[in-house]
């Protein structure tokens, strides 16, 4: 298992050992030791499972406000995703910053992402199926997003979305949205 930082402070991107034989592979995708060793001591208590049919799903920029903030374990198992994060952590030098990766059933990398981050996807394969560990529960009365074409932010997307949930195409930009992480 290696765990690599990145170019944003606390986002890290971890590829498991994939362990291969005649029948296919075998691998821990998650085990608490040692992914505590490499720095995501996170206790995880929610499991979520989405999948998008059509490639271009975009889902995102989502967040949950103190005291629901959420850390994510991201990783997908069919298909392939463009995965961003966006530091909204008013007092971070990395504030309004961006940073996207490719997780894929194929390379099998998983992403963590801190609390006091926006996250969301877009989906390169038809059927894409995301798995994520969460640190803390869904609380709709805490959820929020940020617009995902906020051009203060100016996430790169490798596509134009096909398909985007009524929520996702109507939240506030950046400089408007409510947060509460220092
Ligand atoms: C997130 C969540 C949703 N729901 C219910 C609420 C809705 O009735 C339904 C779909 O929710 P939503 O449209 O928010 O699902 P996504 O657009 O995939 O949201 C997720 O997308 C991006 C990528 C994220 O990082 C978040 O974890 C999460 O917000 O599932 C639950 O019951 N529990 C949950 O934890």
């Amino acid at each position: 298992m290696i765990a690599r930082d990145t170019g944003l402070p606390g986002i890290k991107v971890i590829e498991p050992s994939c362990y291969e034989d005649e029948r296919g592979f075998f691998m821990e995708s998650y085990n608490r030791e040692r992914w505590l060793r490499n720095g995501i001591p996170h206790l995880f208590v929610q499991d979520n499972h989405s999948l998008s049919v059509m490639p271009g799903t975009l889902r995102g920029m989502h967040y949950q406000l103190e005291p629901h903030a959420q850390a994510k374990l991201v990783r997908v198992v069919a298909g392939s995703i463009f995965d961003v994060v966006v530091d909204i952590r008013r007092g971070s030098p990395t504030f309004g910053r961006w940073e996207g990766f490719e997780l894929s059933a194929g390379n099998k990398k998983q992403l963590l992402v801190p609390q006091g981050f926006a996250h969301g996807f877009i989906t390169l394969a038809a059927n894409t199926e995301v798995l994520y560990k969460v640190d803390a529960y869904y609380s709709q009365p805490h959820d929020r997003g940020i617009a995902w074409n906020d051009p203060d932010i100016g996430i790169v997307w490798p596509l134009a979305p096909s398909v985007l949930s009524a929520k996702d195409a109507k939240h506030p930009l950046l400089r408007n949205a409510e947060m509460n992480f220092t």
